[in-house]
Order: C-alpha cells, then structure tokens, then sequence
C-alpha cells in the first residue's frame, strides 16, 4: 500500500525492521532534549505528515523494551491517526516508572501499526441474539 508522506524531520522515513514485522518505529524529531520525570507526559513531535487512505487508520503504539526497561508508554496507546488527519504525527508518552527518562532526538520512541477498519451503520434494534457468554465480562469466567 502507497502512503503519502512529508517528512519535515531530521531523519530518515521509519522502516520495517523485518518484512514480517507489523511496526514501523517512529523517531522523536526535537531539538532538545526532553526529560520525563516520574509519572509525567510529554508530547512527543515527530516532523511526519500522512496522507491515509479512507477507511484506513494508524495506530501509535509503545515500544515493548521502553515500556519493560524504563516504564514509557503511549498514554494513550493506541493512539489512532485518522485518515483525514494532515497534521504533525506526534506521540503521547508518559513515564510510568520511579526514574526520570531522557528522550533523545533521533530515538525509537513508539511504534505505528497501519491498519484497515470498517465503515458502519447503525441498525437500532429492540433485543440482540443471545449468546453462550450473553451478558457476562469481566472475569465471569474464572481464572483457569
Ligand atoms: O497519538 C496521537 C493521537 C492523535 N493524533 C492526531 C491525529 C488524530 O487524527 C488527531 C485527533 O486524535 P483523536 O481523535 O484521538 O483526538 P481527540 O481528543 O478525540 O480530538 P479531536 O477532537 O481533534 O478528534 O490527533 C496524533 O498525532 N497522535
């Protein structure tokens, strides 16, 4: 699939680490550093603009090693890129540890899944069919 991009960063398009990789990681593109104390957000710029085709969205998602070594995550994870959305790509992070983070200019921060999603319509109803789980959730069915 072909995406229109303006990349007004210091760095390079974001790629596929491998072919069978669903991520492609975004950089911070920031001219200083920026220092997340515990349990404090920033919005992180990434100088990339997109153009997504209807029916499309992107997900920003967190990056695994951050979130298992320092506690950063995508606040909002998965953040969701509309398609008619031409502005700045920009990342929400939030440090979810006891030690301050540095983000450096240039590093890996999060991840972008790009992925299709339906265009529904509602169809109000009275009842819905019943189902073996019908209305049970959250933990009604046990631990094991
Ligand atoms: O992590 C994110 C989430 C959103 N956006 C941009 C793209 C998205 O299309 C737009 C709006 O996002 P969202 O719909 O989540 O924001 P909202 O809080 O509902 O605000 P709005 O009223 O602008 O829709 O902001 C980002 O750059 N990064």
């Amino acid at each position: 699939m072909i995406v229109k991009v303006v990349n007004k960063s210091k760095h390079q398009l974001p790629e596929y680490q491998t072919e069978s990789s669903a991520g492609l990681d975004l950089r911070a593109n920031i001219e200083d550093k920026i220092t997340l104390k515990p349990l404090q957000r920033a919005l992180v710029p990434t100088g990339l603009f997109m153009e997504l085709a209807q029916g499309h969205e992107a997900q920003i998602r967190p990056r695994s090693g951050l979130a298992y070594k320092h506690g950063i995550t995508v606040l909002n994870s998965p953040g969701t890129i509309d398609a008619d959305y031409r502005g700045e790509i920009k990342i929400l992070l939030v440090n979810l540890s006891e030690e301050e983070f540095v983000i450096e200019d240039g590093e890996r921060v999060a991840q972008m899944v790009i992925a299709k999603h339906e265009q529904i319509q509602w169809l109000p109803v009275d009842t819905l069919e019943d189902s073996t789980r019908s209305a049970g959730g959250f933990g009604s069915t046990g631990k094991k």
